[in-house]
């Protein structure tokens, strides 16, 4: 039997709190009761500012968040998420609580008195690491970790542990590490702290020279590894990109159409290209499963070739160390001709998860290319709720990569909106349809052209449309 997850678990009380309206004068209220048990993460984790740090090893943990602008079930929601980060990421997680405030506490995330409170929590449930539902400063992680006196982390760090687990080919893993390091660099313990302390010793009466002990000369050469490895990672990352840049000319040379599935962590990308191709990509429950791009050759209904491409799933809040680092794997999405957007048809916020990987896409700059949009695991929604998705996003498909349903729709859709592969045209055009041989040198390959008595005769591969036309006018 499938244990209980801890999401259905927070999903069942989720259900069962109660969504009072807030107004000001409810805040006070409201925020004695805010502190709502979701979920917990903790774990004897190697300090997170080690340089050697890799893998959190998170264990039972307790999950934090705060809560301002937008509604209760947003909120919610998004700590339901942090909660299946942290499982993916191997953690067991006992509670979560969110606190209602305008702006996270700049010392301590939390405010000092619910600080306090999840430092009795953690104590009673026996935690070991507290997740919050942002990127802490590095000095808000420290004050807070003083007050409940076990391991604090961020999302961000959950996410880059995800990532480093998930990483397979040489490119990823290098791509991931970068992403670590680049988060890391601040937060090196004690950093903050020697600057301002070598700052003080140029000053008449500060610590001086003499004081700097041997942990920030550590430090400074910890920074200085860091910064070393991270130029020779640039390096790596660039000469494998070009190797990438390479054969993705060679598929655009070769004129075959491209199409990248791009989407939302867990939305079944991987499942819709395996149904497609028998592609034969890992699938899992699990968020981030698919680190590197597969592509594969497939063929429409009517027998065109074209690649289709799995893609890096994306997630509210992406590090932007991992958009960046990433960057050139996202590429692949940057230069198809098409994107099938996959898009979880059971997300409770399915215009949030739409949003979300549209401002990835925009900053990969592929906004201009034709994008469809695919809801799937149709099978576990209603009729109803079908009903309501296809009327939120218009021309949408809904598809099962389970079942299959749909499937076939998408085959048809995917030819669609591919470019339709030029046809030979060989004829002679009358001097009079000068303007359709015009037509074929601007917007066609002209093999030859021989001016005869009846017109001009042409050997062209042209689009179907101007074929069309040109097969018209010839004469026979
Ligand atoms: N019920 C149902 N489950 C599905 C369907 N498609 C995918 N799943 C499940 O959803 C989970 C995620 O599927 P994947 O194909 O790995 O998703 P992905 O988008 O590639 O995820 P990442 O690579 O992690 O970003 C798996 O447990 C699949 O079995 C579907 O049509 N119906
Ligand atoms: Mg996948």
């Amino acid at each position: 039997m499938e244990k209980e997850s801890t999401l259905d678990r927070i999903l069942r009380r989720g259900a069962a709190a109660p969504r009072n309206e807030f107004d000001g004068d409810q805040l006070d209220l409201e925020a004695r009761e805010s502190l709502r048990r979701v979920a917990g993460l903790s774990t004897e984790l190697q300090d997170i500012s080690d340089v050697e740090y890799r893998q959190l090893r998170l264990e039972k943990v307790v999950l934090i968040g705060t809560w301002g602008s937008g509604t209760l079930t947003d909120a919610e929601n998004s700590l339901r998420e942090l909660a299946a980060l942290a499982e993916t990421a191997g953690a067991d997680v006992l509670d979560g609580l969110l606190q209602r405030r305008s702006m996270p506490d700049p010392a301590t995330y939390l405010g000092k008195g619910k600080a306090k409170e999840l430092h009795d929590l953690v104590k009673s449930l026996g935690a070991d690491t507290v997740i919050a539902n942002a990127e802490l400063a590095p000095s808000q992680r420290r004050a807070l970790e003083d007050v409940v006196k076990v391991k604090v982390v961020d999302r961000t760090a959950i996410i880059l542990d995800i990532f480093a687990q998930h990483a397979k080919s040489r490119e990823g893993k290098a791509q991931v590490e970068l992403a670590q390091l680049e988060y890391l660099l601040p937060r090196l313990r004690g950093w903050g702290e020697s600057m301002s302390r070598q700052a003080g010793g140029q000053a008449a009466g500060g610590m001086g020279i003499g004081s700097r002990g041997p942990g920030e000369t550590k430090i400074e050469l910890d920074r200085r590894r860091i910064n070393t490895k991270m130029a020779k990672l640039r390096r790596d990352i660039a000469a494998m990109k070009s190797a990438r840049d390479t054969k993705r000319s060679q598929r655009q040379k070769s004129n075959v159409p491209q199409v990248a599935i791009a989407g939302y962590t867990n939305a079944g990308k991987s499942s819709i290209l395996n149904r497609l191709t028998k592609a034969g990509v890992l699938v899992e429950n699990a968020l981030f499963a698919t680190l590197d791009p597969t592509v594969r050759q497939h063929e429409t209904p009517d027998g065109r070739q074209y690649t289709i491409a799995d893609t890096v799933g994306f997630v509210r809040q992406l590090p932007h160390q991992l958009v960046e680092a990433f960057r050139s794997t996202l590429e692949e999405i940057s230069h198809a001709n098409l994107i099938v957007h996959v898009v979880d048809a059971t997300d409770p916020d399915v215009l949030g998860q739409i949003r979300t990987v549209h401002e990835v896409v925009a900053e990969v700059e592929a906004s201009a290319i034709p994008e469809l949009i695919v809801f799937n695991k149709a099978d576990l929604v209603s009729e109803e709720d079908q009903i309501r998705l296809r009327g939120l996003v218009p021309g949408s498909l809904l598809v099962s990569a389970r079942t299959g349903l749909g499937i076939a729709e998408l085959e048809t859709a995917i030819a669609a909106s591919l470019p339709k592969p030029d046809i030979e045209f060989v004829g002679v055009v009358p001097y009079s349809r000068g303007d359709l041989v015009s037509r074929a040198h601007l917007a066609g390959r002209v093999v030859s052209t021989d001016y005869v008595e009846a017109g001009t005769k042409l050997h062209a591969f042209v689009k179907p449309d101007l074929a069309a036309e040109l097969e018209e006018a010839k004469q026979s």
